[in-house]
């Protein structure tokens, strides 16, 4: 009894702090993830400092969930995006067979929701997961290991990447920093002050130099793979036109998310 006054004595304190920040329903749906999380008591008001200085829930949690599962976040990984999660379902979509044995590339894995998804609902594929930072690499490897799938990871920079790794390759799958640095003042402060900008940004003013460099592989790639790759809404014509001006592919399809936003571009190498 006791206990239960106590809680709700802080959940009073809570939607007091968080609802004039995030709105009811966000607030009271943060109550619900901090209550299934299992915090330390003691830590109840620094916890809701944090928040209340936008600091994501997931990060102060320690996960999130993609596709319905959950995942190990911390601040050297993006925190998993719904968008992210419609380019895993077209991709899984125009691949039903769970035979055909694929090789599968990730580049900017993160916290690996992409590949391991992947492996999870077509375990006869061949996953490989890359990025350029080894403590976000290490989150995405404890992720494998929780969901119990065997994923290839490796440290490479998709700028300069060992094209030997695309040899094999049937797909190559992206969601790379496309934000460029003049977009930063549009950025929620949250986004902006806590996730790691190496996953965001670009250093050109385009958003572009990811997308350049896996359209300049297009020739190492083996006739009919395929690339799928999320993109940001406003670089669809500019995007298609860098692997059209390559001509080694067949003309790329954008596709778009539930808001009618362009957001994944897919493209056939001949
Ligand atoms: C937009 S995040 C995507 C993360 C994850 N795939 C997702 O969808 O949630 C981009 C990822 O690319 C990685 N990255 C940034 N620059 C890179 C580079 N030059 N080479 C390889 N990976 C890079 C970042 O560490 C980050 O994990």
């Amino acid at each position: 009894m006791k206990i239960k006054k106590n809680n709700e004595n802080k959940y009073h304190q809570w939607l007091s702090t968080l609802e004039p920040l995030y709105g009811e329903r966000e607030a009271r749906s943060m109550w619900r993830w901090y209550q299934e999380a299992g915090r330390p008591e003691k830590k109840f008001a620094d916890d809701l400092a944090k928040l209340a200085n936008h600091y994501p829930i997931q990060y102060l949690t320690g996960y999130s969930y993609f596709y319905g599962d959950k995942y190990l976040v911390n601040e050297d990984t993006l925190i998993p995006r719904p968008e992210t999660e419609e380019l895993v379902y077209q991709v899984l979509e125009d691949h039903p067979n769970d035979q055909a044995s694929l090789q599968v590339v990730d580049l900017g894995t993160g916290t690996g929701c992409i590949p391991i998804t992947l492996k999870k609902h077509r375990p006869a594929w061949q996953v490989m997961g890359i990025d350029l930072y080894e403590p976000t690499l290490e989150i995405a490897h404890t992720n494998s290991a929780l969901h119990n799938v065997s994923i290839q990871w490796e440290i490479q920079d998709i700028l300069t990447l060992d094209v030997r790794l695309l040899h094999n390759v049937d797909l190559l799958i992206s969601n790379p920093p496309y934000i460029s640095p003049h977009e930063k003042q549009y950025l929620g402060g949250n986004v902006l002050k806590y996730e790691p900008h190496r996953a965001l940004f670009t250093t050109d003013d385009q958003g572009l130099e990811f997308y350049k460099a896996i359209a300049s592989f297009g020739d190492k790639l083996k006739s009919g793979s395929e690339i799928y790759l999320e993109i940001h809404e406003h670089n669809g014509p500019e995007i298609v036109r860098l692997f059209e001006d390559v001509k080694v592919f067949r003309a790329p399809r954008v596709f778009q998310d539930m808001q009618g936003k362009n957001r994944i571009v897919h493209i056939i190498r001949e």
